[in-house]
């Protein structure tokens, strides 16, 4: 047995026993956030989400990671702006943190990082001490939260029904949901959950006259933001093609894109798996089918009746936050990529900030993710809006830092009101 294989047995055995300590001390009973539901009258409510392992992903942690990572997460967005290409000039390795250093342990064993509860998660965050490996568990609060457990089904009923963004769009309201976190984290997965649900529930909610018709026309729009590079993901034959993003005079934001009426649950559903296989993937180390882009689905609900207003449901499934070790062998273009992503990711959480704090301005022409976000943070809009930022976390310990900076980042959102 070598010296590295003996610490690693070592310091796992003792994290193990350091979070079997915690989960003793701290049952589900004992959770003072267990009561309450969902706070109704928030414009912004905080989710947020973890996954089970997938199999064969542990032994992906024995690559070793980056010397030069920041894990925190503004300087790591502002960490993109500054030129880290292939072709940037190495500079001195800085000391690492424990869950920084390459694995070290037999690849098949699982260390859970993340304890969900009802309304806070916790994160495990290996500490190396001169008294040897610690673990500081850090909370943080939020309105619903989703263990590894958690059914897509449980997350719609949740984060969709309960705090009634269906029914706020057929009254003329904007609902979003904006899914964020780190690559692999699960993003892709709970939005598409939402989306097909959302199909199966809206028609059924639409008012109908005494005839048994709706008022409502449905109308669909799918737009991929790739970088900083918007295209049309209805349009498979314009598949490459930048399409513009025009402000009118009036305020409104036109991305010029087709849109799809849609008569049925069974129609939506089919233009949304559709548009979803026109979505640009790309391998990466921690995702085979990584997304490397935002994409933006707006359900459009227009009331004919007259003077009936265009009400909005906004689906958003972000880009995955990345640290500097997870793109360092991007190509020079999916390294700008995700330059520009980190960027309208920082522009994102500027105008949530600002929009939950109640600021007479939302810097929301920052960039085009935000842009394109106008009409939830549009303050001259008379139109009532509701935001779910659901957060998502990797359940491993390996990648505690990372949680606990996308946590903190969303968790804010809560704390402002
Ligand atoms: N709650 C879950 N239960 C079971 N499997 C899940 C769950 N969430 C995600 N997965 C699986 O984890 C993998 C990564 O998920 P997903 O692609 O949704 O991540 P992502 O955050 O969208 O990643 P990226 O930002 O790289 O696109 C997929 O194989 C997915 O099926």
């Amino acid at each position: 047995m070598t010296m590295s294989t003996l610490h690693t047995i070592t310091t796992h055995k003792k994290y193990r026993e350091l979070l079997a300590e915690w989960a003793a001390d701290n049952t589900e009973d004992s959770d003072q956030d267990k009561s309450g539901s969902l706070i109704p009258n928030a414009t912004v409510l905080v989710a947020f989400r973890t996954r089970p392992p997938i199999d064969g992903e542990v032994e992906l942690f024995d690559a070793p990671l980056d010397d030069e990572e920041t894990d925190d997460e503004e300087e790591r967005v502002n960490d993109a702006n500054h030129d880290h290409g292939p072709r940037a000039k190495k500079q001195p390795p800085a000391p690492q943190p424990v869950s920084k250093i390459p694995a070290q342990r037999p690849p098949e064993e699982f260390m859970c990082g993340i304890t969900a509860r009802s309304r806070r998660m916790v994160v495990h965050v290996p500490n190396m001490t001169w008294k040897g490996a610690g673990l500081l568990h850090q909370s943080y609060p939020a309105d619903v939260c989703f263990g590894p457990d958690a059914t897509n089904e449980e997350v719609y009923e949740q984060t969709v029904k309960t705090p009634g963004l269906i029914d706020l769009a057929v009254q003329g309201g904007v609902a979003c949901v904006l899914a964020y976190g780190q690559t692999s984290a699960g993003k892709t997965y709970s939005m598409m959950g939402l989306e097909l649900a959302i199909s199966q529930d809206l028609f059924s909610l639409l008012p109908v006259d005494d005839t048994g018709k709706t008022q409502f026309e449905v109308h669909v729009t799918f737009l991929e933001l790739l970088g900083n590079k918007p295209r049309d993901l209805m349009r498979a034959d314009e598949a490459g093609k930048n399409i513009e993003i025009r402000e009118a005079d009036t305020g409104n934001v036109h991305p010029v894109l087709q849109s799809t009426q849609v008569d049925s649950a069974k129609e939506l559903e089919d233009v949304i798996v559709r548009c979803l296989g026109h979505r640009r993937t790309a391998q990466t180390s921690r995702n085979a089918k990584s997304s490397r882009s935002h994409a933006i689905l707006t359900i459009l609900l227009k009331n004919k009746t007259p003077g009936g207003a265009v009400s909005e449901i906004i689906l958003v499934d972000l880009a995955g936050s990345e640290r500097h070790a997870d793109s360092k062998k991007h190509s020079a273009a999916r390294f700008q990529e995700t330059r520009d992503n980190n960027k309208s990711l920082l522009a994102l959480k500027d105008c949530v900030r600002a929009h939950v704090s109640g600021a007479a301005l939302v810097p929301f022409r920052t960039s085009k993710l935000t842009l394109l976000l106008k009409p939830i943070f549009d303050r001259k809009a008379s139109r009532p809006t509701r935001t779910v930022v659901i957060a998502h976390v990797s359940p491993h310990i390996q990648d505690a830092e990372h949680s606990a900076n996308t946590l903190r980042y969303v968790s804010q959102f809560k704390a402002i009101r």
